[in-house]
């Protein structure tokens, strides 16, 4: 759908830069999801791998973030091994809806109540990242956080139009339950993609 160089705004590998490869199409339908305009992947043009590698090692930068809409609705062996064999570190940012497919070296899982996450994907996942939206989310990021591997960081991320009313509980409820860190979509104060 479109891609950019830009500087990772979320999660574990905020601050720092990063190109984004998102592809279209997504059938996750997350009410308050901030790219619809990804989900129908016939609205936008197919672009070749090699034209996707080409311009992802175009700049110093050899992190690159492949996001959506939902990759995982595709096959992403080749495009993750042809980033790989050009020396990019290959970085996911995934519902878990989906089979996991490719060679990763970051692995995002930000589940959803829409379309549950597969629990061998969340098992693999480095990072699980829980989008609160309102009070019960909390609960649920529990019941996710149990089905992660021991090592896999744990992040509140406030859904961005509630996050003037949720940011205060998500603040209280890190100092009280420190295995969990807050993630803030830092791109977005800073306005850039
Ligand atoms: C647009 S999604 C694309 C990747 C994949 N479909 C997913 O949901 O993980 C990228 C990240 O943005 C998060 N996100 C989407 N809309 C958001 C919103 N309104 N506020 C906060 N985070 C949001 C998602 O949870 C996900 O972690
Ligand atoms: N800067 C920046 N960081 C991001 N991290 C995850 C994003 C995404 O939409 O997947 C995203 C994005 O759209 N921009
Ligand atoms: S899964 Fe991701 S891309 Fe799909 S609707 Fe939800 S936030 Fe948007
Ligand atoms: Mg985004």
């Amino acid at each position: 759908m479109e891609q950019f160089y830009t500087i990772q705004g979320e999660g574990y590998n905020t601050g720092r830069a990063a190109y984004f490869l998102r592809l279209g199409g997504c059938d996750v339908g997350c009410v308050w999801c901030d790219v619809k305009e990804s989900w129908d992947a016939e609205a936008h043009p197919r672009v070749a791998i090699a034209e996707m590698v080409a311009a992802a090692t175009a700049h110093p930068g050899r992190n690159v973030v492949i996001t959506g809409g939902e990759p995982l609705m595709y096959d992403l062996t080749q495009l993750t091994t042809a980033l790989h064999e050009a020396g990019c570190q290959n970085w996911i940012e995934t519902s878990g809806a989906y089979p996991l497919s490719g060679q990763w070296d970051w692995i995002c899982v930000s589940p959803k109540k829409f379309k549950a996450p597969l629990p061998e994907v969340l098992r693999q996942a480095h990072e699980l990242k829980i989008i609160v939206f309102n009070k019960s989310d909390f609960q649920w990021a529990e019941q996710h956080a149990a089905l992660v591997g021991e090592h896999t960081r744990l992040y509140l991320q406030p859904e961005w139009s509630k996050a003037p009313q949720m940011m205060p509980l998500i603040v209280d409820y890190v100092k009280e339950n420190p295995r969990w860190q807050v993630s803030l979509q830092t791109h977005k104060y800073l306005d850039i993609p």
